[in-house]
């Protein structure tokens, strides 16, 4: 079983590596969505797998370091894509919150990645 929490972060960026004359290689800015998924089994007392309060406490340091932010500044962001910012979250969360199966970046209402693990 599953559980997440919701975030919204919003932050500048631009794409370095996209092909001459591309949207979004000028700077622009997003309202993203994050959702942190966490895995597990309720537990018998608790009847939840975690408190989704601290799903937040876990995250609170990197949403810090990406809210209101221009993420190209930020080491291992150079090119951030919703792809690399997924696993930028990924790697960075699952240290200290071992039980995270997912991490989804929603980067407009239509578009968006999911990082399930790193290769
Ligand atoms: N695979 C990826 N493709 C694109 C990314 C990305 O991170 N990964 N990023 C962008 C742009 O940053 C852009 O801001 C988002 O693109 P897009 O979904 O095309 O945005 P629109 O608002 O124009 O979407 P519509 O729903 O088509 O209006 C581009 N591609
Ligand atoms: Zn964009």
């Amino acid at each position: 079983m599953q559980i997440f929490k919701v975030f919204h972060i919003e932050a500048a960026h631009r794409l370095p590596n996209v092909p001459e004359g591309h949207k979004c290689a000028r700077l622009h800015g997003h309202s993203f969505k994050v959702e942190i998924h966490v895995g597990g089994t309720p537990g018998a007392q608790t009847g939840w797998i975690m408190d989704y309060a601290d799903i937040k406490a876990a995250f609170a340091p990197l949403y810090d370091r990406l809210d209101h932010h221009y993420l190209n500044e930020i080491e291992g962001l150079e090119n951030p894509t919703s792809e690399h910012i997924a696993q930028w979250i990924f790697a960075r969360l699952k240290v200290g919150l071992p039980a995270l199966t997912r991490v989804v970046v929603h980067e407009t209402c239509t578009s968006g990645a999911v990082c399930e693990g790193l290769d």
